[in-house]
């Protein structure tokens, strides 16, 4: 049974505690100390400014930040703070971990190990039903119990080779303008809000994300304003169902007289099927580009399906984007809807001690005809049996316990469980959307 579960059992195995390292909250005198720790842990070419640590400061305002601190000088950040992080049919209370660093000095001390378990512990007595995060390396993160609950790529379409199959635009379903930032203002939250809603791990863009994005408050590290054109998509009544922000470059002074540039979709938002086509297609329509790349949308993107030749749209950098670990079992499986009914008693191992116990997990249809489940703690016989990370990657509807049955992490007692709970957890988000960082 120890090696059943992918958790990696490492508890205690870290050499070293940093004896001397304080761990306290960060003090708003420290606040440009700290952007210049986080900015050589990102390995950032520029040291962050004052003007650039306060205006940090201001935007995690609210925040647990929490920092070492040895001789007096700052090795080690850990910030977290609470969202209401969509999940299928529903909301939960979650845990957002970002600005993960500890100095070269200070590595593998076992200090990201103590901030991430107080963290965590905290997190739950809170009643946060989970913890998420991107990772910035893959290895880090599963011996704490965060599974890949989604996973994001590139999208990038030669536009020289891509024919549109419609126009939702000819055939009048939605009406594109061209915007500035400042017509965005009250649009693009209010957009923002209605596709996050059912986009199963999606972080909020709150707080001065927007007004930073649309160029209200000035970055001041950032080089001279960057020109993001916008096209918003409405529909005939006048209601706003997409919106594409972008960014076009390249070199057209050469000698190559064809079409050179390259268009960066920064966001491209849309609530309809129709406004997601035309927002493809004026991304594609830009004047003298000869390619759109679009980094962080979904492996399922529709874009191939709209196209005459799928192949002009190539698919990229497959890789882990949200990472979820389950703090509450209960409330987490409670919490969301269902696509399917059934049962199974499901044993959750977690080598920290916060989420671990054996379950009965009994989904069926509501009055809204959605599947709603109860959640029992039980001493009967497990169906299967998996890593509290294993059910991270499960849990927001994306993923499937199939892989790691493959890998050997899955202990399925009952033949067929493992699938079983697969389809049960199986939701699959609805919504399109360019993903957000933390
Ligand atoms: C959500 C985010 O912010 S993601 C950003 C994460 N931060 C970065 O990538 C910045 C650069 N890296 C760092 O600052 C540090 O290396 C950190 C924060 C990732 C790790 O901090 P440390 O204090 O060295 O970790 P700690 O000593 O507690 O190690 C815990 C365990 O994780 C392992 N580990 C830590 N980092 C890594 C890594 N990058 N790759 C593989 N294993 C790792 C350690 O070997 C150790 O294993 P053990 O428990 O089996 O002994």
């Amino acid at each position: 049974m120890g090696s059943v579960v992918g958790v990696t059992t490492t508890a205690g195995a870290t050499a070293g505690t940093a004896a001397g390292v304080e761990v306290r909250d960060l003090r708003q005198e420290e606040a440009t100390e700290w952007a210049r720790l986080c900015s050589r842990g990102f390995l950032e070419t520029r040291a962050p400014t004052e003007a650039a640590g306060d205006l940090r400061w201001r935007r995690t305002e609210g925040h647990r930040r929490r920092v070492g601190v040895d001789g007096g000088r700052l090795i080690a950040s850990f910030r977290s703070y609470g969202v209401d992080l969509p999940v299928p049919g529903g909301h939960l209370p979650a845990d957002a971990i970002s600005s993960v660093v500890v100095a070269a000095s200070h590595r593998r001390q076992g200090l990201l190990r103590r901030l991430m378990t107080e963290d965590l512990r905290a997190a739950k007595d809170r009643g946060d039903a989970l913890a998420v995060l991107i990772a910035s390396e893959a290895p880090i993160y599963g011996r704490y119990g965060f599974g890949t609950a989604t996973t994001a790529c590139r999208w990038e379409l030669d536009v020289r080779e891509a024919r549109f199959r419609g126009d939702p635009v000819r055939d009048g379903a939605v009406v594109l303008d061209h915007v500035s930032d400042a017509d965005l203002v009250d649009v693009a939250p209010r957009l923002f809000a209605r596709v996050h809603a059912t986009a199963a791990g999606e972080h909020p863009r709150d707080g001065l994300w927007w007004p930073m994005a649309l160029g209200l408050v000035e970055d001041p590290d950032a080089d001279a304003r960057e020109q993001r054109p916008a096209v918003v998509a409405r529909e005939p009544g006048g209601d706003v169902v997409g919106l594409l922000r972008y960014r076009a470059g390249g070199d057209l002074s050469g000698g190559d007289r064809r079409r050179a540039a390259q268009v960066r979709v920064l966001d491209l938002l849309a609530a309809t099927p129709a406004a997601t086509a035309a927002l493809w297609r004026a991304a594609a329509e830009v004047d003298l580009a000869a390619s759109v790349v679009a980094d962080h949308r979904p492996t399922t993107d529709p874009l191939p399906l709209l196209l005459a030749d799928a192949r002009a749209a190539v698919r990229s950098h497959d890789a882990d984007f949200v990472w979820a670990r389950v703090l509450d079992v209960p409330a987490a499986l409670e919490g969301r809807r269902y696509a399917a009914t059934g049962g199974l008693v499901l044993e959750v191992v977690d080598p920290l001690g916060l989420a671990g116990g054996r379950w009965r997990l009994d989904v069926t249809a509501d009055d809204a005809g959605t599947g709603a489940a109860e959640v029992t703690a039980t001493t009967a016989e497990p169906d299967v049996v998996v890593g509290v990370d294993v059910l991270g990657t499960v849990v927001l509807g994306q993923g499937s316990p199939a892989p790691a049955l493959a890998a050997g992490l899955v202990d399925e007692r009952t033949p067929g469980a493992a699938a079983r709970l697969g389809t049960l957890l199986a939701h699959p988000s609805s919504a399109v959307l360019t993903r957000t960082w933390f």
